[in-house]
This record gives C-alpha cells, sequence and structure tokens, in this order.
C-alpha cells in the first residue's frame, strides 16, 4: 500500500495546504500516511528553513540535499517501509528551481540529488502567476525566495522543469488550484493516491540518473 508523493510548485501554489487536507482525507478513508516536508523537521532541515537569508548558493545546496537524505533515511524509508503512504511538502524538483534560482548550475543540482528516491507520484501544484501574488499578499513571504523576484518567473522555472525531469525520466502531474477550492483539488489527489497506492509496493530505490 506504501506510496511515496511529493508536491513542488511556486509559493502560494497551495502545497502546504493540500498536503493538510489530504491526511485528513486519507485519514477518513484509513489509510495510514505520514505528512512530512522539506526542509524536514530534524536539525539540518530546521537550519535551512530558517537561514536562508544566511546561506545560499552551493551552502543552502548542500545543507537542503544533506536534510534531504536524512529525512529519507530516518522517516520517508521507514514509513513507506510500514506501508504508509507518504505525502512530502517539498522535493528534488523544488531544489531544481530554488538552487538555480541561487545560481547553482543544473548539473550539480542533478548530482547532489541523484541518489534521492524517486517518487512514485510527483505532483507539480501551481495557479497563475496573478493568483500566485494575490494569495502571497494576504498570506506574507515565508523566505527570502518569496520576497526576491516574481510569481510569473517561478511559474515559468517549474513549467520548464518538466521537460528537465522528463529528461531524467521523473513524471510530473499537475494540480491547477487556480480554479479549483482547496478541498477539491485534495479530494482529486486523495483519490488518486488511493488508486495508485493500492497497486504500488516499495522500495522503488530508483535514482534520477544511472549510478
Ligand atoms: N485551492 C485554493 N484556492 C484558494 N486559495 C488557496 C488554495 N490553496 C491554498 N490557498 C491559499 O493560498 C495561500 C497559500 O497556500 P499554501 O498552502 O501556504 O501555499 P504553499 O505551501 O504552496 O506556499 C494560503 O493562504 C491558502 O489558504
Ligand atoms: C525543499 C527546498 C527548500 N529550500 C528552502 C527554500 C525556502 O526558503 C525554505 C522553506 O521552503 P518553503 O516551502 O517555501 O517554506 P514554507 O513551508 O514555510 O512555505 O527552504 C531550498 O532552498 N531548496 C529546497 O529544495
Amino acid at each position: 500500500m506504501s506510496l511515496f508523493v511529493t508536491l513542488d510548485g511556486p509559493g502560494g501554489a497551495g502545497k502546504s495546504t493540500l498536503a493538510r487536507l489530504v491526511a485528513e482525507q486519507l485519514a477518513v478513508a484509513g489509510v495510514p500516511a505520514l505528512i512530512t516536508r522539506e526542509p524536514s523537521g530534524g536539525l539540518l532541515g530546521e537550519v535551512a528553513r530558517r537561514q536562508t537569508s544566511t546561506f545560499s548558493g552551493l551552502a543552502l545546496a548542500c545543507l537542503v540535499a544533506a536534510d534531504r537524505y536524512h529525512h529519507l533515511e530516518t522517516e520517508v524509508r521507514p514509513a513507506l517501509a510500514r506501508g504508509e503512504v507518504v505525502v512530502c511538502d517539498r522535493y528534488v524538483p523544488s531544489s531544481y528551481v530554488l538552487q538555480s534560482r541561487d545560481g547553482v548550475p543544473l548539473d550539480y543540482i542533478r548530482h547532489l540529488n541523484a541518489l534521492a528516491d524517486r517518487p512514485g507520484l510527483a505532483i507539480l501544484v501551481t495557479a497563475a502567476s496573478a493568483v500566485l501574488e494575490e494569495r502571497l499578499t494576504v498570506r506574507g513571504a515565508h523566505s527570502r525566495f518569496e520576497h526576491e523576484g516574481s510569481s510569473a518567473a517561478e511559474v515559468a522555472l517549474y513549467e520548464d522543469l518538466a521537460d528537465v525531469l522528463a529528461v531524467d525520466g521523473y513524471v510530473f502531474h499537475r494540480i491547477d488550484t487556480g480554479h479549483q477550492s482547496p478541498q477539491d483539488a485534495a479530494a482529486a489527489l486523495t483519490g488518486h493516491i488511493l488508486g495508485l497506492s493500492s497497486r504500488a509496493s516499495y522500495p522503488p530505490r530508483e535514482r534520477l540518473l544511472p549510478p
């Protein structure tokens, strides 16, 4: 029943909202799930999340990747091995966008993350840039990445990413939250997860790149 689901996309797209609502819906369906996020709640993750104005470029890229490998080892893989659905708010695709915005070459980001497990279901959560700008104005920005640059530029980077990841055999499914309520978006994703999790098995141990 295990399935590794990742949510990536621009700030304000609704990733955290979706993760929270999917958790509630999976609980109602009686499906054991771990809802988690990256950077993780561990020591490295807390530094990465809180110190994005102190760390940047290569240092932040390595910090986020180190947290990712520790998170996979200590939380994600054990939950999958217990047969749970894991929903992770941000994963490798976010590194492709955020670290390249920070000037890190794409190939270096790819190599840093090459040994990170591939999700069974990778979701691009997105919406029109005007919608995102409005949501971020209401909610407030959470990091320097949301203060700097425009939502339009970030949306474009995620759109281009679909092609970059496809080259690695990494398939993105898209959820546009601009035209549906959080509940409807979550119900669609929960339905998809329930359909897939009854067929999926773990461990996938696949890699973004061949070793
Ligand atoms: N489908 C939706 N429709 C309208 N507003 C939404 C939707 N999903 C999320 N929001 C709102 O948009 C804001 C950003 O959502 P959030 O989940 O924090 O985004 P992210 O985690 O992607 O940065 C929040 O105020 C949230 O309530
Ligand atoms: C997952 C990830 C996060 N980060 C950084 C950027 C963000 O400033 C920070 C937290 O992400 P974010 O999801 O925007 O925070 P919140 O959940 O509060 O909205 O971590 C990276 O630089 N690369 C990554 O791959």
